[in-house]
């Protein structure tokens, strides 16, 4: 049940009447919302740059990811993980499942398909939405591919682009400087003195890494960090914060959250370490800054393998001079200097979004515009938040669906009496 019809238009360019959904973007919170519309038989297609679903965490990812949320809190709606998953499933135990959940529910997505644009047309009341293949077909065919229908769900994600920051001297540098999406495995910088910029999870895992294949990390703390254990006493971090949440007001949570880090942790400022004034989940709720989730980063930084350092000043050849006045020598430099979302570079004539490419309504109202539009994934929750996302979508549209297919079928009776 494709509901796909397609026709040319007079420049030559492919145009696709989506009978139902669009779907932009098949990671999680895409193929999520689709299965959810499988399951309501709600016809739709789903769009994707890559050649394969997932692309984050098929090509963007390093090799020893975990997830760092205990498994009930990140499977998606109606397919539980294997009862044999352990309680924080690899990355390459994600991608079965994400591959096994796309079989199951049958999702094929157009793969090579990035979208340029989408715009809604208020005369016909449609979506317009361009996307551009990967490579150009062979004859005087456009490779550029319209898509039209009734509804647009936005699912291209919080972390579509990589932050890239703009440091003086970058280009006298010399050495090897990549963001952390490129980055693999500790194993090509063994013996090398490596610069990490940005210590959120990725700068943490990676300086980690670093150190097990061994390199000379010196990971760049520019301001505060909220740093807290995975699990105390054996009980997730996360899981607790929820229950804290549900019970007490936030800053209260925060409090205890703090507290029982410290009894875990101790005292990690005189690691160079120093907190935010706001607590950790008040950051998360209002700058959707994710805490650190300690995986052993922290007992590198107090044995000094990882030799933490303040903000950079610039660079020079093979040579960083930071805030302090310090000049260090440097080999490579791997920039965990976070994510964005791509929205407001192809979604047009809309102020659903705000200028960062999130939702401007904060959850849980941040998933359905006007005039068909959903966004699902954006909720700075992970993927507990995508699934919540997908079927509420799901059930909307599955409604309006349902609306829609019954006054067809009495136009069809009226019609044949
Ligand atoms: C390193 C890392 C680890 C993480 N670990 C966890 C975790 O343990 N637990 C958790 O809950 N969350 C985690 N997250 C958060 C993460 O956002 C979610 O895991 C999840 O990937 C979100 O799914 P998504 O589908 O919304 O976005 P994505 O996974 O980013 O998928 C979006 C898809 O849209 C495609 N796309 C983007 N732009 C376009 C376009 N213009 N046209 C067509 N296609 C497009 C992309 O190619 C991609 O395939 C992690 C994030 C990172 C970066
Ligand atoms: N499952 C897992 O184990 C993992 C999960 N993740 C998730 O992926 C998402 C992205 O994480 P991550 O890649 O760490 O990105 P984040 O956005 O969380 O962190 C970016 C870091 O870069 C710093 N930074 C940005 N620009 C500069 C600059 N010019 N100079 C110095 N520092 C700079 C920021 O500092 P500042 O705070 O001062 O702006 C911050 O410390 C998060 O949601 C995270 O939880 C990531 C890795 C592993
Ligand atoms: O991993 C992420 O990016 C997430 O957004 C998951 C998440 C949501 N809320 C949190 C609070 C603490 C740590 C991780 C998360």
């Amino acid at each position: 049940m494709a509901g796909l019809t397609e026709q040319y238009d007079f420049l030559s360019r492919r145009c696709v009447w989506v009978n139902g959904p669009i779907i932009v973007g098949a990671g999680p919170s895409g193929l999520a919302v689709a299965a959810c519309l499988r399951e309501k038989d709600v016809p739709f297609v789903i769009l994707e740059r890559a050649d394969c679903i997932a692309s984050l965490w098929q090509k963007r990812t390093y090799d020893r990811l975990k997830l760092h949320l205990p498994k009930q809190f990140c499977q998606l709606p109606m397919l539980p993980f294997p009862e044999d998953y352990p309680e924080y499933p690899s990355r390459k135990q994600f991608i079965d499942y994400l591959e096994s959940y796309a079989k199951h529910f049958k999702l094929s997505p157009r793969f090579n398909q990035s979208v340029q644009s989408a715009k809604y047309d208020e005369t016909s009341e449609l979506w317009r939405v361009r996307a551009a293949g990967a490579c150009a077909e062979p004859g005087n065919v456009s490779a550029d591919v319209e898509y039209i229908g009734r509804w647009l769900v936005v699912a291209t994600g919080e972390n579509a682009e990589e932050v890239v920051p703009e440091l003086e001297g970058l280009e006298e540098f010399g050495g090897d400087v990549k963001h952390v999406c490129d980055y693999k495995s500790g194993e090509a910088y063994r013996g090398k003195r490596v610069l990490v910029v940005g210590c959120g999870n990725s700068g943490m895992e990676v300086s980690l890494d670093l150190c097990d294949h061994d390199a000379s990390p010196s990971m760049v703390i520019r301001d505060s960090v909220h740093v807290l254990p995975r699990e105390v006493l054996g009980k997730s971090t996360f899981e607790l914060a929820i229950l804290l949440m549900k019970w007490l007001p936030l800053w209260l949570a925060d409090k205890i959250l703090l507290v029982l880090a410290w009894l875990v942790l101790g005292n990690v400022e005189r690691f160079g370490l120093r907190r935010p004034s706001a607590g950790p989940l008040e950051l998360k709720n209002t700058q959707g800054k994710t805490p650190v989730l300690d995986i052993g980063a922290l007992g590198k930084i107090r044995s000094g393998d990882i030799n933490v350092v303040p903000g950079i000043k610039r660079l020079s050849p093979g040579k960083v001079e930071l805030v302090d006045g310090r000049l260090l020598d440097v080999d490579s430099i791997i920039l965990a200097t976070g994510y964005r979302s791509n929205v407001p570079q192809w979604l047009q004539g809309c102020d659903f979004f705000s200028k960062d490419g999130v939702p401007k309504s904060p959850f849980p109202n941040g998933w359905k515009g006007k005039s068909g539009l959903y966004a699902v994934g954006f909720t700075r929750r992970g993927l507990s938040g995508a699934s919540s996302d997908a079927v509420r979508t799901a059930m909307d549209i599955g409604r309006l669906w349902g609306e829609e297919t019954n006054v067809a079928k009495r136009i069809f009776a009226c019609h044949r009496r």
